[in-house]
């Protein structure tokens, strides 16, 4: 039997998604931010920062913040939008899944004011035995096009940044070492994701492009909701749609994200 069930996570509340073989995921109604993602062998695979706030004051630092309307500081509005500083409402669940939905109704009145475009966001989120599926749909429910951005900012967990490689994203293996921070624009392929914890395979539809990032030790210092060498325990790989897109008056667009191990 799979199931979700409602939680405190920190002082936010927050949906546990049971799925098969003790596989869970945590995602907050704080952003719809996925904090933890446990696959059926007990590891915990997605980083969140011991230094995070989790009371709603500032954005999660880790987990799977949702990206929307713009990516980071490319545009007007607040920086990577309001989306992930949001309070969704838990939509459908049942076995093994779990919908949350945002719309203009829901935002704060200075985000309301910031982005005046009516919409509809929906991310789905289902687990797997060794497998996470991530499903964005963004729903123009207004009479005006509206552009938008969008990302899954995704920290995974990793043991040390040094035991990283990634395939997919440039030509041969990439490392990362220390500070990184790039946009991979026309992703085609699967990625895959190897560190001293296995391998996971990385797909996207939708989403055109990726982010890779770590902040690397200096920056890290330098962010106050990141302590000590966490740096080395993380890198964002980070499904994206860039570039913004238009989108019609009663459009829909839908990116998606999977997740899975492999033997790796
Ligand atoms: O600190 P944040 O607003 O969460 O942004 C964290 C990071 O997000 C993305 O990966 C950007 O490419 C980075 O430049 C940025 O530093």
């Amino acid at each position: 039997m799979t199931a979700i069930s409602m939680i405190e996570y920190g002082a936010l509340p927050a949906v546990r998604i049971e799925g098969p073989g003790g596989a869970a995921a945590i995602v907050t109604l704080y952003g719809a931010h996925l904090v933890s993602w446990i696959t059926a062998d007990g590891q915990e695979r997605i980083f969140c920062s011991a230094k995070s706030s989790l009371d709603g004051s500032r954005p999660i630092r880790g987990g799977v913040p949702v990206i929307f309307p713009q990516f980071a500081a490319r545009g007007n509005g607040m920086r990577h939008g309001f989306a992930r500083v949001s309070t969704w409402r838990l939509g459908d669940s049942g076995d093994g899944f779990a919908e949350f939905r945002l719309a203009e109704a829901d935002l704060a009145p200075a985000h309301a004011a910031e982005w005046p475009y009516a919409f509809a966001l929906t991310l789905r989120v289902e687990v797997l035995a060794d497998e996470l599926r991530f499903s964005l749909e963004v729903r123009n429910s207004g009479a005006e096009a509206f552009p938008f951005a969008s990302a899954l900012h995704t920290y995974f967990m990793v043991d040390r940044l040094a035991n990283v490689g990634i395939d997919g994203v440039q030509d041969g293996e990439m490392l990362v070492s220390d500070k990184y921070d790039h946009i991979h624009f026309g992703i085609a392929n699967a990625v895959v994701l190897r560190s001293g914890m296995g391998a996971l395979r990385l797909e996207q539809q939708g989403f055109r492009d990726a982010v890779v990032w770590n902040p690397g030790a200096a920056d890290s210092a330098a962010l106050a909701d990141m302590e000590g060498d966490e740096y080395q325990h993380f890198v964002c790989i980070e499904p994206a749609l860039i570039e913004p897109v238009g989108l019609e008056a009663s459009g829909a667009w839908t990116g998606r994200h999977q997740i899975k191990v492999i033997a790796g």
